[in-house]
């Protein structure tokens, strides 16, 4: 039995082409990730609804900002009653310590998360932006300055998870998309490994978006993967 948590990444134009895929769905075969592209033609309502429907949901809109703007945009996500909202680590330190502290007050708060270095990224691109290291070392750094903001965890590939658990201990949560069963197309992503695998390093959420969004039968394609994790 996995413990890992799958979300599915809806990464759909807009809320009518999300519900056929979310009306098949229930809380307990998965949580929800909403991120930029639903979020702008859907809006907040639309998180409401899927909230109500007893969902776990993840608002991705990864903010990166100056702290006063990057705090008060965590605030009004916190508000809509979501499990977990994330900013981008590479906002500093200041701006991670703002996030934290606009939601600190809250009863019932989502699981503030930071993003450290994207998976599609790789040692290339990093090198473009300026960035020298491998980026096993970036996403170290990164996730060594969210713990030490107090934030809950970090989204990694699962590729550095282990590495992550290792420096900065249990209960830091690991969020990690990339995730490909055996012979799903990669796409964009690079640092990227198979579900049973990133199961088997006790990753606690695991983030999936094509390999079931676009299968001709997304049901079948997120039980088969659930059926890889437990056999
Ligand atoms: O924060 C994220 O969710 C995220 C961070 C990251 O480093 N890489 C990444 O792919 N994501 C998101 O995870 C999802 C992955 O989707 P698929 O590549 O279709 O499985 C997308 O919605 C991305 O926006």
């Amino acid at each position: 039995m996995s413990n890992s948590l799958i979300f599915v990444a809806l990464d759909y134009a807009d809320a009518e082409s999300a519900w056929p895929l979310i009306d098949q769905l229930s809380p307990q075969q998965c949580g929800l990730k909403v991120g930029k592209e639903l979020f702008t033609s859907a809006g907040p309502d639309f998180i409401k609804a899927l909230v109500e429907r007893g969902f776990k949901v993840f608002l991705d809109l990864k903010f990166h900002d100056i702290p006063n703007t990057a705090g008060k945009a965590v605030r009004a996500a916190a508000e809509l009653g979501v499990w977990m909202v994330n900013v981008h680590a590479s906002g500093g330190r200041r701006m991670l310590e703002a996030a934290r502290d606009a939601i600190a007050d809250m009863p019932n708060r989502p699981h503030l998360i930071a993003v450290t270095v994207l998976t599609s990224m790789t040692e290339e691109d990093l090198r473009e932006v300026g960035i020298t290291v491998s980026p096993q070392q970036q996403v170290l750094r990164l996730a060594q300055l969210t713990k030490a903001a107090g934030l809950d965890g970090v989204v990694c590939s699962a590729q550095e998870a282990q590495m992550i658990a290792q420096q900065c201990g249990d209960g830091f949560i690991r969020v990690t998309p990339g995730i490909r069963p055996v012979g799903a197309e990669q796409g964009d992503q690079r640092r990227v490994m198979t579900p049973p695998e990133a199961a088997a390093l006790g990753i606690e959420v695991l983030v999936i978006g094509r390999p079931i969004t676009q299968a001709s039968d997304p049901v079948a394609a997120l039980n088969a993967i659930h059926e890889s994790l437990t056999a």
